[in-house]
């Protein structure tokens, strides 16, 4: 059978995905889809592959995290490895699931702000204008709870806990969404003086997130990847 394959009601499904080990914490993910999985009740049996080059990106996989790291030097590598088309090309491809987390969500992003000088390339594949170190600079970063309402990130099975504590390290925003496909999935409001900004979101099978959740314990963001892609598979 091959990796990654499932059908209606199977137990122990597997599924092959790949994180993009250029930079950031793509071991801290590797880690966290392992744990999540087996709090899954299909309990998928997971293959994780690390994304460095262009022949990485295969249609096998299933599923797709791209982490945080910094978007000018992520960008520069992709475009410097021919990896953009192959990945735009993967991305777009029926049943595939990505998620991007900070660097990640810029990444994904059709349009930025406060790009690095000179400008930077992007896969351009979320409806959403994103601002890079919208919250400032790496002595700015910051952990805030962030309100969760959807049912499917509620369902904590230890705790049914209503917050999640985000780890935003020079963090983007979003500051507007352009496609009523975009379903916003937690905002945030640091101030009573500003308005709250966009900091997670999905967009059919793109997940993005401008927090960190592979660097914490609470590991719902994962669940919900791997349950989209689960979905995406029919099992
Ligand atoms: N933690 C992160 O991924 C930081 C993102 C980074 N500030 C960028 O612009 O890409």
């Amino acid at each position: 059978m091959l990796a990654g394959s499932g059908s209606l009601g199977d137990s122990n499904p597997s599924i092959t995905l790949g994180v993009m080990a250029v930079q950031g914490a793509f071991l801290e993910h590797q880690v966290s889809l392992q744990k999540a999985a087996e709090q899954l009740s299909q309990r998928p049996s997971l293959t994780v592959r690390e994304v460095r080059h262009a022949d990485d990106v295969t249609s096998d996989l299933q599923g797709l995290i791209i982490p945080g790291g910094e978007s000018t030097t992520m960008s520069l590598f992709l475009r410097c490895n021919n990896m953009e088309e192959p990945l735009r090309d993967w991305i777009g491809q029926e049943n595939h699931v990505t998620w991007g987390t900070c660097a990640g969500m810029i990444l994904l992003s059709k349009q930025m702000e406060h790009q690095k000088e000179g400008g930077q390339s992007s896969l351009g594949m979320t409806d959403t204008l994103v601002s890079r170190n919208y919250f400032g600079r790496q002595v700015d970063s910051f952990e805030a709870d962030l309100p969760i309402t959807h049912p499917r990130l509620l369902n904590d099975p230890s705790t049914k806990k209503e917050y999640f504590r985000g780890v935003f390290i020079r963090a983007p925003a979003v500051l507007e969404v352009t496609d009523p496909a975009v379903e916003v999935l937690a905002s945030l409001r640091l101030s009573e003086k500003v308005a709250p900004v966009v900091v997670a979101f999905r967009q059919g099978r793109i997940l993005s997130t401008a927090f960190h959740p592979e660097l914490t314990e609470d590991l719902r963001w994962h669940r919900y990847f791997l349950e989209m892609v689960l979905g995406e598979m029919k099992v």
